[in-house]
């Protein structure tokens, strides 16, 4: 909760587009809004736009073709795979280090279980609400049901600054060496004596851009394979679509700008609705007192942004709780229809806003207003070229043919991320002559990645 101990839910993307998107008189409540945040967005706008993130896409291609040649040699580990896939592409072009290490004790499953430990320890209802009831603060820890609440915070922001400090340390010693030149962390210590980041405000923004990158693009992966294993008709058609364009004897490269794979664009679409990642997105908080719909909003309150009610929103989309990519064939914006468009005064500024409908966002898993997720693009690329080579190389079918995979949310983790429990699937490669394509594409691949070690 916010300073004030007052909350606000947007469960509607209007009140989203007025609140955060038209007025932007809000925060991020783990950063405030300030000459920091606006000198650390445009260090990473500036790696992150489009322009320079597809010049990552040659890495995702190599990363993706491991994945899938981890998954072909080894299929029953396929979620640790994913893992260490989006943590290596976020490893690789921030820090310029190759991530291979999937043991507990490796840098990519060390920052996925800090991280999973953090989204646990901040998750709604499991810190104790010394906002609402300050006494609690007297109570003695041992009698309260968030017992340890503090230590284990401490403890997970002491292994969380290690981890990144530990990162950066590596990649400025590679660097010096005249190693990953091209990597964001290179760009950010070249310029540092225009941005003058402390050695804590460097490690701090090169870790975010892991924290910010690499589960979040994970999760929505793992739901993909769920989807399909559970959609077998749209599988097959995903497939056709897929072997229409590469055909059976290359892997294929895919990315956001590949126009003539609609449905598996489609599907990345439908999957930030359906089940969105981070739910009710980052909290924000508003800077100075305002009014709303006749409602007066004190300065310091928590606003949460609840996108899954956004996405969930029967009056706009049909059969809303269905995993559906063709309603994003059917309108652009997947709805069942379009949205007033008449009533308000428009701003040109919003990024990624579509004007044509009343500013309306193409979607609302990547959050809203200025603190909007700067790695769309690259989310969408990596998603592209995963999805592709997946549905390329193998039928996903549920492990045991009788099981019903449930796809309720309760499959899910309850959770800032929503992470999927654990479920059963196999993995059955299309045709022997793929299996040769692959392991020479992993040859070539494993080549290319050696630049990073
Ligand atoms: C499908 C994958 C992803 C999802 C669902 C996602 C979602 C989000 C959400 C919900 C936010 C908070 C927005 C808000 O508060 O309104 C966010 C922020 C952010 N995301 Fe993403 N994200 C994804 C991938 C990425 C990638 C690949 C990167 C690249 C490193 C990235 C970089 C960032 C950054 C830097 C911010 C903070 C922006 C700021 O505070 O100014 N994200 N993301």
């Amino acid at each position: 909760m916010g300073p004030n101990a007052k909350v606000v839910v947007l469960n509607n993307w209007t009140s989203v587009r007025d609140l955060l998107d038209l007025r932007g008189n809000v925060h991020l409540a783990f950063m405030p809004y300030g000459s920091q945040w606006r000198t650390a967005r445009k260090t990473v706008m500036e790696f992150l736009k489009s322009s320079e993130v597809d010049k990552l896409l040659p890495l995702q291609h190599a990363e993706s073709v491991q994945l899938i040649h981890d998954i072909l040699h080894n299929p029953e580990r396929w979620r640790d795979y994913s893992t260490r896939m989006f943590g290596a592409v976020i490893m690789a072009s921030v820090f310029g280090i190759r991530g291979t290490d999937i043991s507990p004790e490796g840098k990519i499953m060390t920052f996925f279980d800090v991280q999973a430990e953090w989204s646990g320890i901040v998750a709604q209802g499991a810190a104790p609400p010394l906002e609402v009831f300050p006494f609690l603060k007297y109570i003695p820890d041992f009698l309260t049901p968030w017992k340890g609440y503090k230590r284990r915070l401490a403890d997970v922001k002491r292994r969380q600054n290690k981890l990144y400090h530990d990162l950066a340390s590596e990649a400025k010693t590679r660097i010096d060496s005249g190693k990953g030149q091209d990597s964001f962390a290179a760009a950010v210590f070249r310029n540092n004596h225009k941005t003058e980041y402390s050695q804590e405000g460097l490690d701090y923004l090169l870790g975010l851009m892991m924290e910010a990158g690499s589960d979040t693009t994970a999760n929505v992966f793992e739901t993909f394979v769920l989807a399909l294993a559970t959609h077998p008709k749209l599988q097959a058609q995903i497939y056709e679509e897929v072997d229409r364009v590469f055909g059976q004897k290359v892997m294929p490269f895919a990315s956001a700008s590949s126009d003539d794979l609609p449905l598996l664009r489609a599907c990345f679409y439908e999957l930030l609705r359906w089940r969105p990642s981070v739910p009710m997105a980052i909290p924000h908080a508003t800077m100075r007192d305002d009014f709303y719909e006749g409602m007066f909003i004190p300065a310091n309150t928590t606003i949460l942004m609840n996108s899954w009610a956004i996405n969930h929103d029967p009056d706009e989309y049909e059969n809303p709780d269905s995993f559906d990519p063709s309603r994003f064939l059917k309108h652009p914006l997947g709805l069942k229809s379009t949205p007033d468009t008449t009533d308000k005064v428009l701003d040109e500024s919003i990024e990624d806003a579509d004007t044509s409908y009343g500013f309306r966002r193409q979607n609302y898993g990547f959050g809203a207003g200025r603190r909007v997720c700067a790695g769309q693009r690259m989310a969408e690329n990596s998603m592209m070229m995963t999805m592709a080579k997946l549905v390329w190389a193998f039928d996903v079918v549920p492990a045991h043919a009788d099981a019903q995979l449930d796809t309720s949310v309760h499959a899910w983790t309850d959770a800032i991320l929503m992470t999927l429990k654990h479920f059963g699937v196999r993995f059955v490669l299309r045709s022997e002559d793929k299996r040769a394509v692959i392991e020479g594409e992993w040859e070539r691949a494993d080549g290319f990645l050696r630049k990073f070690e």
